[in-house]
């Protein structure tokens, strides 16, 4: 079966994540949101961009849409729903992740290479990703993380770090709860992350070469 990689009005990442995914011969298509039919796919990713302008709140138009209810009943069968930096923002606005992105601590755009430890191996993607650092580019303006401290301990997946894994405040880049890069549901199968995997994917557009984000993209075919 196949991946939907959902496009709004306003996604930026579509065509990228696309790529990734070909890259590791995941069978997936763009969908337009109006057309998402979740019977035809066993996985989805939101993917990043600027949905309807990021006006209001980032995320909070596309949350109130149609199609996201559609995208809850495929979380609901327990299939794998991915949301990447505005993909993260939309899955918090509408439910379905806990928690909120604030905009970031400086007020500014942040965009930068930064390390991520993998915290959470009980999730459909991270399983096979244990304690692992992986390095991706952010580049947002409201994902600042936030949550209560309980329950982001418990659903936390990502976390800034440096390259060995040590998890220090200096490795904050946005003012996020606990370092919190990325979260899952309790199940395991709804994860929302600011970094972006489909921006390290290639060895030629990568500042460092990094191709981790493949590694983490994988996983939607375990
Ligand atoms: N890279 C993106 O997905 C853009 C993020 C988002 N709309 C923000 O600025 O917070």
């Amino acid at each position: 079966m196949k991946t939907a990689i959902i496009k709004f009005p306003g996604t930026t990442c579509d065509n990228d994540v696309l790529k990734a995914l070909n890259e590791i011969k995941i069978d997936a298509e763009i969908v337009r949101y109006k057309d998402f039919d979740p019977d035809k796919y066993s996985s989805v990713i939101i993917p990043g961009g600027f949905s309807f302008g990021d006006y209001l709140r980032a995320g909070s138009i596309a949350a109130n849409t149609e199609t996201m209810k559609r995208v809850r009943e495929m979380a609901d069968d327990g299939k794998i729903v991915l949301g990447i930096c505005n993909g993260f923002q939309i899955l918090t606005e509408s439910g379905l992740l806990k928690g909120a992105l604030l905009p970031n601590l400086n007020l500014k755009f942040i965009s930068k290479w930064v390390n991520i430890k993998v915290v959470r191996n009980n999730t459909l993607l991270t399983k096979k990703l244990q304690k692992k650092v992986l390095r991706m580019p952010i580049a947002h303006a409201e994902g600042r993380f936030f949550l209560n401290e309980e329950e982001a301990k418990d659903l936390m997946v990502f976390q800034y770090s440096d390259e060995k894994g040590n998890i220090e405040e200096k490795y904050n880049p946005n003012g996020s709860i606990l370092n919190i890069a990325g979260i899952a549901n309790e199940e395991g199968n709804i994860i929302g992350l600011m970094p972006h995997p489909e921006r390290a994917s290639f060895n030629l557009t990568s500042i460092d070469g990094s191709t981790d984000g493949l590694l983490l993209l994988r996983g939607l075919k375990w």
